[in-house]
């Protein structure tokens, strides 16, 4: 029997709290190779930012590890498991530990904010319809929108109620890490500062682990305890906004001591 076998319930914490463990990755279509020798561990419970020029690869390493694309090389840990070698209830397993919120949002337009929320219920579990509704709305009031917009579609809600109307379907199952592609795009900077405040509660209350992929340097700087950089296909640096101001890569330096990094640090530092 393996160590993973034997703490089912927790197969990461044996693993000294790493949920997830990329290593040594390359993803290539066709000629043209993206990521390579790519490594970056996160841990149970911390809020990782992964940053990068735009092209760089965050959403293709986003999607390779949710196991959309495939790689060339490298190996993937989730919670302790192999992923190529996971048997597939394994993968079943991991796979129900695992929330997504994709850039776009990614609602079903034809269907309202609870049964969106329901989808993966529907595919991963066998409930009573009444019991789904119930979790649902649970969903819904814990990413903090009014009991009157479960039976609202897509096309009804604002922008930042539709970022946290995919939050509450990528929460549906009560994953341990959430994968956030660029959640706060295209928000005002109220309603990002808002959903940013709504993940960091999360993960204190349900001790989340989130990986979010943004371009968004409030949230860099207010949400995220540990920053990725993402170039010249791999992990170039990794640490807090403290390493980040102190690096001399010249991408990292003209990201986060441009002047607008300035104005923020000056900013979130002046707060109580
Ligand atoms: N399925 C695919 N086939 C071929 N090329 C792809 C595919 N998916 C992504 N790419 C290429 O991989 C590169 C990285 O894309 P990716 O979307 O990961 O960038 P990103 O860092 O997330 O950028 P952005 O910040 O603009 O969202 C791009 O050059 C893109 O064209």
């Amino acid at each position: 029997m393996t160590l993973v076998d034997e703490h089912a319930d927790h197969p990461d914490d044996a693993h000294d709290g790493i949920v997830l463990s990329a290593h040594d990755i390359k993803v290539a279509f066709g000629e043209t190779v993206i990521l390579d020798g790519l490594s970056l561990d996160i841990r149970r419970g911390e809020i990782l930012g992964f940053v990068g020029a735009s092209g760089a690869g965050k959403s293709v390493l986003l999607r390779t590890v949710l196991g959309l694309v495939k790689k060339q090389a490298g190996t993937i840990e989730l919670f302790g498991v192999d992923v190529d070698k996971a048997s597939d209830a394994e993968r079943l397993r991991i796979d129900m530990r695992l929330g997504v919120l994709f850039q776009q949002g990614a609602l079903f337009s034809a269907l309202t904010v609870l049964e969106n929320v329901q989808v993966p219920m529907r595919e991963y579990l066998d409930l009573p319809k009444k019991l789904m509704d119930e979790l649902a709305m649970l969903k819904i009031e814990l990413v903090g929108l009014p009991p009157d917009a479960a039976r609202k579609y897509p096309s009804e809600l604002s922008g930042g109620m539709i970022k946290r109307a995919a939050l509450a379907r990528a929460l549906a199952l009560d994953p341990d890490i959430v994968f956030l592609d660029e959640p706060t795009s295209g928000l005002d900077p109220i309603s990002a500062a808002e959903f940013d405040e709504l993940v960091v509660k999360l993960r204190d209350t349900m001790n989340l682990t989130v990986y979010m992929v943004t371009h968004d340097l409030d949230s860099l700087f207010t949400a995220c305890d540990r920053i990725a950089v993402l170039g010249k296909k791999r992990v170039l640096v990794q640490g807090t906004v403290e390493d980040m101001l102190k690096s001399e890569e010249p991408w990292v330096r003209s990201y986060f001591r441009g002047k607008r990094a300035r104005q923020l640090d000056l900013a979130t530092r002046a707060q109580p």
